[in-house]
């Protein structure tokens, strides 16, 4: 077992701890004498022997987040390292190998064997070496040849990194081993750099409901490994907070926990949603508490609570034509795609999702039709999380939202001073930014004319040319575009270059609205429990869901999202959402029109809602048409007692409701109409 340093005892630092020169030979010559004292030898022949399936399985499923997180940044560590006669090792805290790649060829055979999955690479085990001295010191550091106690090991050079969980604990290593002939100075700088992705990436997935808030000191830093990630509480509590968001909010973890978002942010928590709508909006300038400007870009648990927990989701019923779902293999552990957290149900939903499975990773580009809030841009993100590019960044580019004069040096970039405002050291734009992921182009349909030449340019020759810069510059994305506009029409206008049209439109799908899906019912438990905390889930009303399913949701998701948040605030998470829960507004849309399609015992429950919410409020001024809801509930009921001869059962039947209900009306009925 390592020792583990208290995390405050490392001290600020923006990347993971690394040993420099001098520290490294003290931390050698350190564990040197630790060897010593755990009586290995250096003549003697390292434990080579077969490791217990069991144990190694064990420590699989100890650490079977680790790995899931760890897995494809290997891959991608490894594609930079192919042909050096290295392996990429990952192993846990204690030193057990869990995964490897790469070609043991260059090896002699004895150490082929020390390299495979559940050999022990713990100091206590085989005295100095990266691995077990990198877990030990909580640094990161080479142990190169004859640096290592065992001369069984000295034809070796190792570059490792501990790898720290979001709550500051070493959780496992990342480590690049070879034949000692290939050392390369550059190979722990990668080391390190891929550990500080693995650990961003758990950041993401372990505060799944919590705010998160990215930031950095430059824009363009945002996505990136250097960003800093803090989580809060909906509350504003501090939670935890990266190596990079430690460093430049200036404090240790341990003096972070005494503070709220708005101590350290300088803004309530409650400002978030106003200044960050939409799922991936643009970086808005923050100030810390240390007079520092950040971007950030916040995360808020609503809009990523619905995808966060595969576990949660029932898998949807799977229409009889479809295929089954496909599951992503990542190392030993299966995961549901992304795609299919939104496959639930909807025949029209599901075809999409199979349509773009079938051209997933065949650089297609794809454009997504819907109207407003219908999940384009989720959509977009599940897209890019299923495909093999999902390590890379995603970044959303609205072209509604970027003043026209902008939108050309925030797409494609600028130098140093190529305009009256333009930072001082440029910026390198978004497509630039997307390099290697994906390009998401939201609203396309709003894109500027003039700017439509341009893009069409860097997608069809896969280079961007910054603002002011005489330099091209090779770029690799997948591009996904969404409009809620017809971009048919738009062309027939004039307004959209058709080449743009047919570059970005590979795949076509539409995203139904969401009074056509089948699945709203199944929706709206999803996202009701998303709303709750610790697996509780809040009712809903019969009354209400008939209600919800006959709206028409000019708004789509959006504003079902905001409907729900409010009702369960309101019911609270363990009770009912009645029709008294649902907003006034909403109900007086309903009152004011669109109550065409509602059967009496809708309306009834809507007058009654009105009636208990606001007592004093009820029938005061008749909207302009004169149809106050309480008037259609109250002429509804007049009309079928007349046609019963004044026979209450018989009418309450025949509304569907009952006959105290038209009892408690009595006073407002027509006289003549109860016999
Ligand atoms: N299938 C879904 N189930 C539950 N919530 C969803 C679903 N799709 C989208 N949402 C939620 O609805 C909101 C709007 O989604 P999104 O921004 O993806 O829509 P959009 O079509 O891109 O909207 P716009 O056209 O206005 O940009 C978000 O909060 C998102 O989390």
């Amino acid at each position: 077992m390592t020792a583990s340093k208290p995390r405050e005892a490392r001290g600020l630092r923006a990347s993971p701890p690394v040993a420099s020169a001098m520290d490294s030979t003290n931390l050698i010559h350190q564990s040197h004498r630790r060897s010593l004292d755990y009586g290995i030898t250096a003549h003697a022949e390292p434990d080579f022997s077969s490791p217990s399936r069991g144990l190694l399985n064990d420590a699989l499923d100890e650490n079977r987040f680790l790995f899931q997180h760890a897995a494809p940044v290997m891959e991608t560590l490894y594609d930079q390292i192919v042909n050096t006669h290295s392996m990429v090792l990952l192993t846990s805290a204690r030193g057990m190998v869990l995964h490897s790649l790469g070609d043991t060829d260059f090896l002699e055979k004895a150490s082929r064997v020390a390299l495979t999955p559940g050999m022990d690479w713990s100091e206590e085990n085989k005295g100095t070496n990266a691995i077990g001295t990198a877990l030990t010191e909580e640094e990161a550091l080479t142990v190169h040849g004859n640096q290592h106690f065992m001369n069984a090991n000295k034809v070796l050079t190792c570059s490792c990194a501990p790898i720290f969980d979001p709550y500051g604990q070493v959780i496992g290593a990342l480590d690049v081993t070879g034949d000692h002939r290939s050392f390369h100075q550059h190979t722990l700088a990668l080391v390190r750099m891929s550990a500080q992705m693995i650990e961003n990436h758990m950041f993401a997935d372990i505060f799944p409901k919590a705010i998160r808030i990215h930031f950095h000191t430059r824009s363009e830093f945002l996505g990136t490994l250097v960003e800093g990630i803090a989580v809060f509480s909906p509350e504003g509590r501090f939670i935890s907070a990266n190596r990079s968001a430690q460093f430049q909010i200036g404090l240790p973890f341990a003096a972070l926990k005494a503070h709220t978002f708005s101590s350290l942010f300088g803004i309530p928590v409650s400002a978030l949603s106003e200044l960050f709508t939409g799922t991936t909006p643009n970086p808005k300038q923050l100030c810390l508490h240390n007079g520092v400007s950040v971007w950030a870009r916040v995360k808020l648990k609503a809009q990523n609570a619905w995808m966060a927990h595969p576990q949660d989701v029932q898998p949807p019923p799977t229409p009889a034509n479809a295929q089954p779902a496909p599951l992503k293999q990542t190392g030993k552990r299966m995961q549901l795609s992304s795609l299919q957290y939104l496959d639930t149900g909807d025949p029209q939903v599901s075809s999409v999702i199979h349509k773009l499975r079938r051209v997933s990773g065949r650089d297609i580009p794809v454009m997504i039709l819907g109207e407003t809030g219908t999940g384009k841009d989720l959509l977009a993100q599940a897209i890019h999380g299923d495909s093999s590019r999902s390590g890379q960044p995603f970044v959303s580019v609205n072209c509604a939202s970027i003043p026209d004069n902008l939108i050309e040096s925030e797409l494609f970039g600028y130098e140093e001073g190529a305009f009256t405002g333009a930072r001082k050291k440029g910026s390198i734009g978004k497509i630039l930014q997307a390099n290697g992921g994906t390009l998401f182009l939201d609203e396309i349909g709003d894109m500027p004319k003039h700017l439509q030449a341009r893009l069409l340019r860097v997608l069809q020759e896969r280079k961007v040319n910054p603002l002011g810069s005489t330099k091209e510059m090779e770029v690799d994305v997948a591009v996904i575009s969404a409009t809620h506009k017809n971009v048919k029409d738009m062309i027939a206008r004039g307004d959209f270059r058709e080449d743009l049209y047919y570059r970005l439109n590979g795949l076509v799908v539409r995203l139904p609205a969401l009074r056509e899906r089948t699945d709203f019912q199944l929706v709206v438990q999803k996202i009701l429990k998303s709303l709750c905390e610790n697996g509780q889930r809040v009712a809903i009303s019969l009354t209400v869901m008939d209600l919800l399913r006959r709206y028409h949701w000019p708004g789509n998701f959006r504003q079902l999202h905001n409907l729900l948040r409010t009702a369960v605030v309101m019911a609270g998470c363990e009770g009912e959402i009645l029709m008294e829960h649902l907003p006034d507004d909403f109900l007086e849309e309903i009152e004011h029109g669109y109550n065409a399609h509602l059967p009496p015992n809708v309306l009834e429950a809507i007058a009654h809602s009105h009636a208990t919410a606001t007592p004093t409020a009820v029938p005061s001024t008749p909207d302009p048409d004169g149809h106050r809801l309480q008037d259609v509930a109250l002429s509804a009921m007049a009309n079928m007692l007349r046609l019963h001869k004044g026979n209450v059962s018989a009418a309450a039947k025949a509304l569907g409701v009952s006959r105290n209900t038209i009892y408690r009306k009595r006073d407002q009925l027509p006289p003549d109409v109860l016999g």
